[in-house]
């Protein structure tokens, strides 16, 4: 199976590797950084949804693979606190397109009201843990969970249920 990935972040390329291994014979994976469309700081469920979509729309036109993941992350607002978000999109070559939500996490207030004024995420972590790449390995999830849930781990559970929609409506069919 030619699975095409649309993103180079090894969080999110690790998590559909891991998974999607376990599923399909013979997966060959291909990392192409597919446009999301949307903001570098998606700010809605809705935006940060569109962004996985767009992004396994894209992954699959530069590429000659049979299934394609985007995955996405955001932030989005409830009751004046935020939360990161984190959506999926598994599309196959016959347009079929399915799409799950992941865990969210709230953020310190200092982080979302520098989000509020235009900042974005992955170089605020940088700067308030000393460390670079955090995007790539913990994340937010992993910093604010202690390392009980790394961000590869939470995208390895929205990968878990698109590989689950596609065998469900496949093995109907
Ligand atoms: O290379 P790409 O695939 O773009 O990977 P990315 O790390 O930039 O990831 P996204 O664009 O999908 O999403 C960035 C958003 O993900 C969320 N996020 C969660 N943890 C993060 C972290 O540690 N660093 C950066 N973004 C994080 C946050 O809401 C960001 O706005
Ligand atoms: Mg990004």
């Amino acid at each position: 199976m030619k699975i095409a990935i649309g993103t180079t972040n090894k969080a999110k390329t690790e998590a559909v590797e891991v998974i999607a291994r376990k599923y399909f014979e013979d997966s060959l994976f291909t990392h192409v950084k597919a446009a999301s469309e949307v903001s570098d700081q998606p700010i809605s469920n809705e935006e940060t949804r569109l962004g996985a979509m767009n992004r396994a729309k894209n992954a699959l036109i530069l590429t000659d693979a049979e299934l394609s993941f985007g995955l996405e992350g955001g932030v989005t607002e409830i009751d004046d606190e935020m939360y990161v978000c984190n959506w999926g999109a598994l599309t196959v070559s016959d347009g079929t397109t399915f799409t799950a939500a992941g865990a969210q996490i709230i953020l310190p207030k200092e982080i979302a009201q520098e989000i509020r004024t235009g900042g974005e995420l992955g170089p605020i972590m940088e700067q308030y843990t000393k460390r670079r790449d955090i995007r790539q390995g913990a994340g937010a999830v992993g910093i604010f969970t202690q390392g009980l849930v790394s961000r590869q781990m939470m995208f390895e559970h929205i990968v878990s249920l698109l590989v689950g929609q596609y065998l469900f409506t496949f093995s109907q069919k």
